[in-house]
């Protein structure tokens, strides 16, 4: 049986040979065993007899992470809360083609009176875990099923097994801040974690993907270790106890840290609010590094709307800004994850997304179709929209969604009949219970589209056109699925310039830093388009804190990799880690690519660092360009010059930078030659666009499609786009619901789509003008070849 019941414990087996338990006390899962070993660490002096908190394993931590401190009302709970130590029962469990799957609740009617009467709210929990072959994913969903709002943290307290705790690294905190608890001071961590003494640290907004815990090297050289991929949970916790702690637990052997390590992904920097009847969730994904392998499974997940500081989805524009609406209504934009670059270098996996994470339809414990009786009418209330509800999405893709130009364009024919451009198509969708599906095709657009609107997807990703439809990936030998083309990508990320610029880090986005986006925009474009000879190219607002460029041109879309890297490579110019001053290498003489963009690059430059960025004001700022003086002298000098006159006006303080490299030139010509161009150097390093590189490199890797959810989507000129200012699903309703009213509809009045009578009429006008643009390309390819095949 591939779920089984052992007096106190589930035991999942998976046919490929891995395996877990889970005690039912405290839902703790004790054993993870993949690839012929085990991976989770259990002290030989763990308490199993439900009399204390597991030591080891994946201890719950519920609803309050540590002790709560009055007054708040977790403070009388015991240590990292109840449920850990409260019985769970068995839920549920199934498997599928490519998991085992259990599932346990806990509610308030099974906690003790103590715990009920020192927490009084109405709750239950299910915890969900899936076994896979090479990963294991825990999921905890949290119900508020009570009549009042309730405050929680959360926390897979997560061991890891580890060889030797010297030589485990944590790849992928470089770059956060942290709360150290040991010193208890705050501290930005420089690099990977190594754990040399007691490390109990906690990383807030730590991004969600790869996070590696490193112990060793395989054989073929790959680093061995584990993969943590987390989901709805911001928060990471590093605990080691080290030697003197260690001592001090009963329950754990004086020598075992050296064999653990907890990588711990919660909710714990802050409080949850979780309104009455609201529910949340948060998962991880733990895969084995294997170098060939990579993650399985999961998607963002976006609580309810009930939940107190609501995180919508702003709806509109392609581009997911996530916002936060606050109880005062004020709309800011949050954080939805980053990664660093030190951490995005040393990935061993960085094509993440690209093999084995499926979830099929019907498969999943937790898929589910959006409920019919969202969307009641298009006149429905306002109020109604304004959170992260299914019926946006619902509302979305029956009304707004562009479905012609849409099939058109991935037709890539002049007909309406489907080719295998289309058919063969891989579509990947998230939905709102993060689920997440790979390889989908259609047959159709019909086909495409009632499947939209019945999954309404948070998001849809497009991934290749492949030689077998890729619903039938599984019905092939592994490897006979082979990705024929997609269009040339460029992916530009905020978060990317967070090492430059002051005005918002993270997701974060405004119209100040917005003017890096423009300056992307501009030079890829150009570059593209003079360089290569591209003339089909579709930007669209990534949605969340950056750009997308699509180039549709037939030479773009049958490119090798080794082609797009080619191209990646000849269009970067900023490259080296968080920890390198300088990361400009350029020519004395820079080619004509270069050269135009450092015209473009120059006009940005002074209103982006003297102003919107305002660099030289502050030291903590201007230093970052100092560092990128190559003398030491030089640097010193400009540095006084700036402190001793620190209000004099940026453009000066520029003028002083300039002036000092001259002097120091003049006094030493040797200095020439790696002072010369420093000031246009810095020029570049604050101004050329930052490139996702993997995003462009992979012909299989998937990109967010344009008109998901957010359809102001395409942009034309992106100087006059105010990301902030992107219209929202509700807005759409309001103004379709206005349009309907100012021009009621008659027998012969033209008939327009929905779209059409709405603010996302421009931005599909955009992106028709692109997708006519490749239909004349192959109207004209047709013909040459029908005039030659007459040509005899
Ligand atoms: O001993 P426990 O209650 O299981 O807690 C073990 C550890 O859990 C987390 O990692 C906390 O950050 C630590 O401060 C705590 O010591």
């Amino acid at each position: 049986m591939p779920v089984s019941q052992q007096s106190d414990k589930t035991v999942l087996t998976h046919p490929s040979g891995s395996s877990a338990e889970v005690y039912l006390y405290g839902a703790t899962l004790t054993s993870w065993k993949s690839a012929g070993k085990e991976h989770i660490f259990l002290s030989e002096k763990a308490i199993l007899d439900g009399s204390k908190a597991i030591r080891g394993g994946i201890p719950l931590v519920f609803p309050v992470f540590g002790k709560g401190k009055a007054p708040h009302v977790t403070a009388s709970l015991p240590q990292h809360g109840f449920a850990r130590i409260s019985r769970w029962k068995l839920a549920n469990s199934s498997e599928d083609a490519h998991s085992v799957t259990a599932q346990f609740g806990l509610d308030h009617t099974m906690i003790s009176d103590e715990y009920r009467k020192a927490w009084p709210y109405d709750f239950s929990l299910i915890y969900t875990v899936k076994l896979s072959a090479e990963s294991i994913e825990t999921h905890l969903k949290i119900h508020n099923v009570g009549d009042k709002s309730f405050d929680f943290n959360t926390l897979l307290h997560t061991y890891f097994l580890i060889p030797d705790v010297h030589k485990v690294r944590v790849i992928g905190l470089s770059g956060l801040d942290y709360h150290d608890k040991v010193s208890s001071k705050f501290s930005k961590q420089e690099g990977e974690v190594v754990i040399r003494n007691e490390v109990d640290s906690v990383y807030a907004n730590a991004p969600s993907e790869n996070i590696q815990i490193q112990y060793g090297v395989q054989e073929q050289g790959a680093a061995e270790g584990i993969n943590v991929h987390k989901n709805g949970l911001g928060d990471i916790v590093v605990w080691n106890p080290w030697s003197e702690r260690a001592a001090g637990l009963a329950d754990f052997g004086d020598e075992e840290y050296h064999r653990m390590i907890c990588i711990e992904a919660g909710q714990v920097a802050e409080f949850i609010a979780l309104a009455a009847g609201a529910s949340w969730a948060g998962s991880q994904v733990l895969s084995l590094l294997t170098g060939s392998h990579h993650l399985v499974v999961t998607t963002c997940l976006h609580p309810s709307p009930a939940y107190s500081s609501t995180r919508t989805r702003s709806t509109m524009s392609g581009m997911d800004i996530d916002s936060t609406t606050t109880s005062d209504g004020i709309r800011a934009t949050v954080e939805a994850g980053q990664m660093d670059n030190q951490s995005a270098e040393d990935e061993l996996d960085h094509l993440f997304d690209l093999d084995d994470q499926e979830v099929f339809k019907g498969e999943n414990p937790w898929h589910r179709t959006a409920p019919a009786d969202l969307f009641t009418s298009k006149n429905a209330d306002m109020d109604d929209l304004s959170a992260d509800s299914p019926r946006q999405f619902m509302l979305f893709y029956r009304h707004f969604f562009p479905a012609k130009p849409y099939f058109q364009w991935l037709n890539y024919d002049t007909t309406p009949t489907p080719s295998k451009s289309f058919m063969n198509r891989e579509f990947s969708f998230h939905l709102s219970d993060e689920t997440f599906m790979r390889y989908q095709s259609y047959k159709n657009m019909d086909e495409l589209k009632s499947e939209l609107t019945r999954l309404c997807p948070t998001r849809i990703d497009l991934g290749a056109v492949y030689n077998i439809r890729p619903k039938d990936k599984n019905l092939v030998r592994a490897g006979a699925m082979v990705a024929v083309f997609k269009e040339m990508v460029f992916d530009i990320d905020m978060t990317d310039y967070d090492e430059i610029r002051t005005c918002c880090s993270g997701g974060d986005v405004c119209i100040k830093c917005w003017e890096f986006m423009t300056v992307a925009l501009k030079i890829i474009d150009a570059a593209l388009r003079d360089d290569f000879g591209f003339k089909h190219l579709l930007w669209v607002y990534s949605g969340r804190r950056g750009i997308h460029c699509w180039v549709g041109d037939e030479r773009a879309r049958m490119m090798t990799n080794e082609q797009r890297k080619a191209i990646v490579s000849y269009l970067e110019v900023i490259k080296g880690g968080a920890q390198q001053g300088k990361k400009v290498k350029l020519p004395n003489v820079l080619h004509p690519s270069l050269s135009r963009s450092y015209e473009i690059i120059q006009e940005h430059f002074r209103s982006l660092v003297f102003s919107s960025q305002d660099i030289l004001t502050q030291p903590e700022h201007w230093e970052k360009m100092l560092a990128i003086i190559p003398d030491e002298a030089v640097k010193a000098q400009i540095r006084e010059e700036w402190e001793n006159a620190p209000t004099r006006a940026p453009s000066q303080k520029w003028g002083d930078l300039q002036t000092a490299i001259g002097d120091a030139i003049s006094d030493s010509p040797k200095k020439k030659q790696i002072l010369e161009h420093i000031p246009r150097d810095i020029i570049f390093q604050y101004t050329y666009p930052r490139l996702d590189e993997k995003v462009s490199t992979d012909v299989r890797h998937l990109l967010k499609s344009p008109f998901c959810i957010h359809p102001k989507t395409a942009i034309e000129t992106c100087e006059e786009f105010d990301p902030s200012a992107a219209p929202t699903v509700p807005q759409l309703v309001k103004e379709l619901n206005e349009y309907d009213a100012e021009h009621p509809a008659t027998e012969d009045g033209p008939k327009l789509q929905d779209w059409q009578k709405t603010s996302l009429r421009g931005h599909v006008e955009v992106f028709e003008r692109f997708v006519k643009g490749i239909h004349k390309d192959i109207r004209d390819k047709k013909r040459g070849e029908a005039s030659k095949s007459l040509d005899f």
